[in-house]
C-alpha cells in the first residue's frame, strides 16, 4: 500500500495544469473536437488497466475532466502523481 502524501509532497509533485481538490487531483483537457476527446479517454482507460489505478473521467464536449485519487489509502498518493504524467503523455 502507497504511503499518502502530505500538502508539500502534493504540492512540489504535482504535475504542470494540475489542481488539487481535496483528496483528489484533477485537470480538465481541452480538444479541438468530441471525438478527439473520446479518442484520449480510450487512451485514459488503457493506461488506468495497465497500472492498475483508476481516475474518474468525466466527458463533456470538446473536454475530459480526469480526476485521481487512491481509493484504498484514502488520499493522494505517489501512483496518482505517476498516472497524471502518463496521461499527460497520451495528450
Ligand atoms: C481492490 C482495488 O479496487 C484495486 O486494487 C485498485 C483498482 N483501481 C484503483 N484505482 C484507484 N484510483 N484507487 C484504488 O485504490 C484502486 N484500487
Amino acid at each position: 500500500m502507497a504511503e499518502l502524501l502530505d500538502d508539500d509532497e502534493i504540492e512540489s509533485q504535482l504535475p504542470d495544469e494540475w489542481e488539487r481538490d481535496g483528496d483528489e487531483i484533477t485537470k480538465t483537457y481541452e480538444f479541438d473536437d468530441y471525438l478527439r476527446g473520446i479518442e484520449f479517454v480510450t487512451k485514459v482507460g488503457e493506461v488506468a488497466e495497465e497500472e492498475f489505478h483508476h481516475p474518474e473521467i468525466i466527458v463533456g464536449y470538446k473536454t475530459v475532466e480526469v480526476r485521481l485519487t487512491s481509493h484504498e489509502e484514502g488520499g493522494i498518493t505517489e501512483k496518482d502523481i505517476r498516472l497524471a504524467d502518463l496521461f499527460d503523455d497520451e495528450r
